[in-house]
């Protein structure tokens, strides 16, 4: 071996040590990641900063292969922003063996990724990213030099890093998915009874320290064991979701809409004292009366009453919870 081509190769491993390193330290910076939006962030910032890469993007399979991790409930705004759909038929052109796809040829690609992303780019490299064996998108780098992802390199490191990360996605997916179920109602989609707690304990001390008042309003369906004999359970989860979601389009940003129980949902309403809270149970009654749920080819009544309490500072949230509680029964039994 020559002099050479001992220098050489002692160069080529210098390098891989050096790139050995950044992939390390960018695996122990996303580990730190609390939720998939801080990972993904974190990845492209890093990534684009250690490898000095022109632009990075990801590209997330839609409809999702993996929908129990990548549940359309859970996906964040940033998510939406920040990643390009793609189509798994797309993606399989090139990662139909599972590992990084590099090209210089990019005429190629034109027909699949769209060109947006492409902009100034002279070479790309797609890094599959793969859970429980399913591709589910794929990290998109592309760069200026036309020799940075030549087809002739080797895709050791990024293969390895395509393992990272996919890995350190899948524990915070997971995490986030656990949180969510802890906290979130399933068939609704809106927040839990434990966490109304949390919000209501934090709305009293806010309460007690700076003087800022707020009520509840307990809300029942009527008559909903009717729909459920009737049209059957089905309808009457569809008509929850739909009370669900129209009580959350209704309220303000900073108010919440809780399921209490069954067909039971308690809103909180920031800053609101008992006249104001008295209109707000007005306007969300009237919308209910005035917009009857499609229903297959009809349309289905579904009305609501709303009891109110609004909090002084000095009851606890189980009185409070109570005195909404019967107002509304109070209202129901006064219609009857
Ligand atoms: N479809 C469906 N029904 C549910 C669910 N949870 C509870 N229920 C039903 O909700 C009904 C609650 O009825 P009630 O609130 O007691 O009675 P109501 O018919 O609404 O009568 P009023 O409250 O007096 O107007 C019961 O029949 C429960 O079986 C659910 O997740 N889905």
């Amino acid at each position: 071996m020559s002099e050479l081509e001992i220098e050489q190769m002692i160069a080529n491993s210098k390098a891989n040590e050096n790139i050995a390193l950044k992939l390390f330290e960018i695996e122990k910076e996303i580990l730190e990641s609390k939720s998939c939006e801080e990972l993904i962030q974190c990845l492209l910032n890093s990534i684009k900063q250690k490898f000095d890469i022109t632009a990075i993007t990801l590209l997330l399979v839609e409809p999702t292969p993996i929908s129990y991790l990548f549940n359309e409930l859970l996906q964040s705004n940033w998510q939406h922003r920040h990643s390009t759909k793609i189509s798994l038929d797309q993606l399989k052109v090139f990662h139909h063996d599972s590992k990084p796809f590099l090209t210089n040829d990019l005429d190629s690609l034109s027909a699949v990724i769209p060109n947006n992303l492409l902009i100034e780019a002279q070479s790309i490299a797609l890094i599959p990213l793969i859970l429980e064996g399913q591709l589910f998108g794929s990290l998109l780098f592309s760069d200026r030099d036309k020799s940075r992802f030549s087809n002739k390199l080797g895709t050791f490191h990024l293969e390895q890093l395509a393992t990272k990360v996919s890995l350190c996605l899948s524990n915070v997916l997971i995490r986030e998915q656990l949180e969510y179920m802890a906290h979130y109602d399933r068939l609704t989609g809106v927040a839990n009874r434990r966490l109304m707690e949390v919000f209501i304990a934090e709305e009293l001390v806010r309460q007690q320290r700076y003087g800022v008042p707020f009520s509840l309003l307990f809300i029942d369906c009527d008559d909903f064991k009717q729909v459920n004999d009737q049209y059957g359970h089905d309808c009457g989860d569809k008509v929850l979701a739909y009370i669900a979601a129209k009580l959350q389009g209704l309220i303000r940003e900073n108010d919440r809409c809780f399921r209490y129980a069954g067909d039971e949902f308690v809103v909180v309403l920031a800053s609101q004292k008992h006249q104001e809270a008295e209109l707000a149970a007005q306007r969300l009654s009237r919308f209910f009366v005035k917009n009857p749920m499609p229903y297959q080819n009809t349309v289905l009544p579904v009305t609501i009453t709303c009891g109110v309490a609004a909090s002084d500072g000095k009851r606890s949230m189980s009185e409070l919870l109570k005195e909404a509680d019967s107002h509304l029964y109070q209202l129901k039994n006064n219609r009857q």
